[in-house]
Order: structure tokens, then C-alpha cells, then sequence
């Protein structure tokens, strides 16, 4: 199977890496500047899960190259349309697109420009970065990519998928359900990016306040009445499955997005908190401590020399 992996930052060069290990045939769309570096550093991951140095097969979008049977999409949200504009001309009749980025609202956009059987579901669980010289650090253990095809259907062409990516140092997991694993790992991710970057600190010490396990609490049900509102798919109980996943995590850990604001670097709240704002707004549902996160959020953008 004939992988491109959009990206190699965090989670692209993360699982694009662990494929390389595997023989897979995976070559990264990137850009100039990230190309430069990689063919000086070659493409290098430091994690509790083995460490791995190798020469990727690097492409920019001005080259001529494939189809590809699978595109594996790794940008972040502010870099979509640039992505999608990119990939068309390696994209072929029957390839698959499985975005991996965070939120919800990108898979409209790529069915638009792909068309609704392209698209595969995805996403992932990983704390990954890029160091200052472009070395993927894993900071914690868990390296789950889930993916799917979003009728849940086993078809015959994810099952070539989940043959590619057997075998491999990380988690890839099969789902018959991505639609709503994608909505409760966005429940995830807005609530935990959001209090985590907005209060600039891990989780742990947030948490053991009563006043942040208020507020997390608080949050959880916010966004689950919105997603509801939507008609999303989420179960009845996930508020409190996720109230007591966020309480279980490790201390230390941080959302990419207060990772991107350590280093001063443009964030997400549009794609993810922005979002289910505008949607409760529609919905007319009260989001009183959203709407005080997302403000904080925006102020970051607004303060930050960067964006
Ligand atoms: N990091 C993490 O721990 C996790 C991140 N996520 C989500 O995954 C997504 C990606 O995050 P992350 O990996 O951290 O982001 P990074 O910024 O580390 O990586 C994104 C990469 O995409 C590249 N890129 C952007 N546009 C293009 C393009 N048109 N062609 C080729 N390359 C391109 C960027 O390259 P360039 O250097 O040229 O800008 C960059 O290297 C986000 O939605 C995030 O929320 C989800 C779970 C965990
Ligand atoms: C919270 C975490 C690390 C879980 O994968 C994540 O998705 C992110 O920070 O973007």
C-alpha cells in the first residue's frame, strides 16, 4: 500500500515513523523548510517506546508523485486548506484520506473537496512534539491511531488498511463506530485543551482544586449539551466517563495546544472550542464557562507576536 503522509510534525512524523519501521512504503508531503531539515537530521523519534533515526522518503506539492492508496492527513486546522489544495493532484479515484487532526468540523470540509466515499474517519491519543532542531519527542506512553470508515462498515479496502498498519510499535485500532469515537475525542480534547491552556498549567495540579474539578465538571456538560443540541452521536454518559478519564490521567500531562502556546505558536480554539461556541449560540444553549475559555484563548491570538 502506497502511504502519504501529510505533514511531519508531531503525529505525522510519530506514525509515519512507526510505518517506516514496519517496511511500509511511506513517503511525507512536507514543505521546504521542513524538508531542509529532514534531509539534514533525517527523520529521528525520541520515545518510551523506542527510539527510531531514518531517511524518510520526502515529497514537497511541486513534484509529481502517485496516487496514493491511503493520505494520511496530519496538519492542524489552520493549515487545511493549504493541505486539501496540495493533496489533490496525489490523490486518485480510489485513495483514501484519513485525517488525524483534532475536532470535527474538518471532515465537512475534505468530504466537499473529496467526496463523501473518500474520507475515512480518524484520530489519535499521543503527546508528541517537535523539539527546537525538528526531533518527534513522545513525552508520554500512550500512542493509539484510531480509524475507520465512517459508514462503520468492514470494507474491503480498510482491512488493506489495517494490514498496513499491523505489526508497528504503536496502537492502530480498527473502530466500527469512528463517528462517535471522533465526537468524544473531541469532547476530550476541547475540554482538555481548553482548561488546560487557558489555566497554563498540566492537568494535575487543576484538578486536585475543587474549585478545577468544578470547573472541569462545569465544561464536560457545556459541550455535551451543545454536541446534543447538534445531534451528535455522543452516549448519555460520557460526560462523567470523561470527567473520571480526565481525573485518571498522568499529572503531568498537557493538550498540544498549551504545547503550542509554550512555544508561541498559533493554536487551535477556532477549530475546537470556536466551533461548539458558534453551535450553542445557534442552539441557543448557555456556555458560560466555554464561552470565558475560549475568550482567554483568543486573547492569546490576539497578544502573540507569532500570529
Ligand atoms: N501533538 C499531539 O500530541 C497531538 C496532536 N493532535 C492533533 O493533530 C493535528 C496535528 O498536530 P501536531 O502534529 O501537533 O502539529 P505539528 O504542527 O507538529 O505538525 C503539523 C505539520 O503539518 C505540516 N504541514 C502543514 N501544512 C502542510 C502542507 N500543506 N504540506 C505539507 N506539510 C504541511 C507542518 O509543516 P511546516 O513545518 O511546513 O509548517 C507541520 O510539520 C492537530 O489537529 C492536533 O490538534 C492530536 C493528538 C495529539
Ligand atoms: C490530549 C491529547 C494529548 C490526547 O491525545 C491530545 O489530543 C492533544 O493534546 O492534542
Amino acid at each position: 500500500m502506497k502511504i502519504l503522509i501529510v505533514g511531519a510534525g508531531g503525529i505525522g512524523g510519530y506514525f509515519g515513523a512507526r510505518l517506516m519501521e514496519t517496511g511500509q512504503d511511506v513517503t511525507f508531503l512536507v514543505r521546504e523548510r521542513r524538508k531542509a531539515q529532514l534531509e539534514k537530521t533525517e527523520l529521528h523519534v525520541e520515545s518510551v517506546n523506542g527510539n527510531m533515526q531514518a531517511a524518510p522518503k520526502l515529497i514537497t506539492a511541486k513534484e509529481k508523485a502517485g496516487p496514493y492508496d491511503l493520505i494520511v492527513l496530519t496538519t492542524k486546522s489552520y493549515q487545511l486548506q493549504g493541505a486539501i489544495d496540495d493533496i489533490r493532484p496525489f490523490a486518485g479515484e480510489s485513495s483514501m484520506i484519513l485525517p488525524l487532526l483534532n475536532g470535527i468540523s474538518h471532515i465537512d470540509r475534505l468530504v466537499e473537496a473529496f467526496g463523501e466515499e473518500r474520507v475515512l474517519g480518524g484520530l489519535c491519543f499521543i503527546e508528541t512534539t517537535l523539539d527546537e532542531n525538528g526531533k518527534v519527542v513522545q513525552t508520554s506512553p500512550m500512542n493509539q491511531l484510531v480509524y475507520g470508515e465512517r459508514s462503520g462498515e468492514k470494507t474491503e479496502r480498510i482491512l488493506e488498511v489495517e494490514k498496513a498498519f499491523s505489526g508497528t510499535k504503536a496502537e492502530f485500532m480498527l473502530s466500527e463506530n469512528i463517528g462517535q469515537d471522533m465526537w468524544h475525542k473531541y469532547l476530550f480534547i476541547t475540554a482538555m485543551s481548553g482548561i488546560t491552556a487557558a489555566m497554563a498549567s498540566p492537568i494535575g495540579p487543576i484538578r486536585t482544586l475543587e474549585s478545577g474539578k468544578r470547573t472541569i465538571a462545569a465544561l464536560l456538560g457545556e459541550l455535551v449539551a451543545v454536541m446534543k443540541a447538534m445531534d451528535a452521536p455522543v452516549r448519555e454518559t460520557i460526560a462523567e466517563e470523561q470527567l473520571e478519564k480526565i481525573m485518571s490521567l498522568g499529572p503531568d500531562m498537557k493538550s498540544s495546544m498549551q504545547r503550542d502556546m509554550e512555544k508561541g505558536q498559533p493554536i487551535e480554539a477556532d477549530h475546537l472550542q470556536g466551533h461548539l461556541l458558534e453551535k450553542a449560540k445557534a442552539h441557543n444553549v448557555a456556555v458560560p464557562v466555554l464561552e470565558t475559555i475560549y475568550t482567554k484563548l483568543k486573547l492569546y491570538e490576539m497578544n502573540s507576536q507569532n500570529i
